[in-house]
């Protein structure tokens, strides 16, 4: 893995240093792009909730201001997460800004403790927010979520969310439930989204996914008996697509697309893609 972004709890005190600046899932950004001095972001005053130590990136240091809201700030602009992931250029860029929006996100939403309402602080020393008054500790929050492509020879099982770009089709997803194996978890979603039955469940890989704090486990499986049945309101469509005409896929820098291009790959006898990080 390539190591020009190196996430490392950083002291908010240490001075210099350069800051992202995040809100609602977009970044601030100019010409130079998302990185701005942070000294000179400090005499902006902008409404920061939460000030993240993040890491370095290409060896700098750089530290997170979390907004309130989108704010004006002359000559720059603000973009969405997923677009500068579609922007097919720098995957490093991506995985601090994937990183910063969750840690960002995290830091906003537990600035109360969820248990007496007092203010939050941010521990030294590990990357968690602590309740003085009832010594509550949260830490930065992941959803485990399984993603499965269905296989019969030749075809595969795509869906659609109503959420999906017209046209585009996708392997089937969802959240883990408490108390639940992540093989009971694809059963169920599987059987819930689609209503067929899956056998010889293989583990393929993972992808943190910030949209908005999924861990990916991705797998492939085979089709074992039943008629699609799509699930109202979470599935638009369902259908088998032969691997000779594909209809629209997810991006390239997902996991679903990368289950979906492996197993294409391994029944044309072409060279396996790599696993997106
Ligand atoms: N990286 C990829 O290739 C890829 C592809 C598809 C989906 N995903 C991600 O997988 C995750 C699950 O997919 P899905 O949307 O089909 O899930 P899903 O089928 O479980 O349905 C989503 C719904 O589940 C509920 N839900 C249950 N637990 C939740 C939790 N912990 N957090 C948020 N909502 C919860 C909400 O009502 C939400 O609307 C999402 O985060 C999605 O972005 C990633
Ligand atoms: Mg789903
Ligand atoms: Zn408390």
């Amino acid at each position: 893995m390539s190591l020009r972004w190196q996430p490392e709890l950083l002291d908010p005190a240490m001075p210099g240093g350069w800051a992202l600046v995040h809100s609602q899932q977009q970044f601030l950004f100019d010409d130079n792009g998302v990185l701005f001095p942070r000294d000179w972001l400090r005499r902006l005053d902008l409404g920061v909730v939460s000030e993240q130590g993040l890491g370095y990136f290409d060896g700098e240091p750089v530290f997170l201001f979390e907004l309130a809201q989108p704010e004006d700030v002359p000559g720059a602009r603000w973009q969405c997460l997923r677009q500068f992931m579609l922007q097919d250029g720098d995957r490093d860029l991506f995985r601090m800004l994937g990183f910063a929006a969750q840690i960002g996100t995290w830091a906003h939403q537990h600035r109360f403790c969820g248990s007496c309402g007092s203010p939050m602080q941010q521990r030294t020393g590990e990357r968690a927010m602590h309740c003085p008054a009832c010594g509550l500790h949260q830490y930065p929050r992941l959803s485990p979520s399984m993603i499965v492509l269905v296989t019969r020879g030749d075809e595969l099982l795509l869906a659609r969310s109503p959420r999906f770009a017209p046209g585009v089709y996708s392997t089937l997803a969802g959240f883990v439930e408490p108390g639940e194996s992540l093989e009971q978890c694809v059963e169920r979603e599987v059987r819930e989204e689609v209503g067929v039955s899956i056998r010889d469940l293989r583990y393929i890989g993972s992808q943190g996914w910030p949209f908005p704090h999924s861990l990916m486990l991705g797998f492939h499986a085979q089709y074992d008996g039943g008629e699609i049945v799509p699930q109202p309101e979470e599935i638009e469509d369902a259908r088998w697509f032969s691997i000779h005409a594909l209809p629209g896929l997810p991006a390239r820098q997902s996991i679903a697309r990368y289950l979906i291009d492996l197993y294409v790959a391994s029944r044309l006898g072409l060279e396996p893609p790599a696993l997106p990080r």
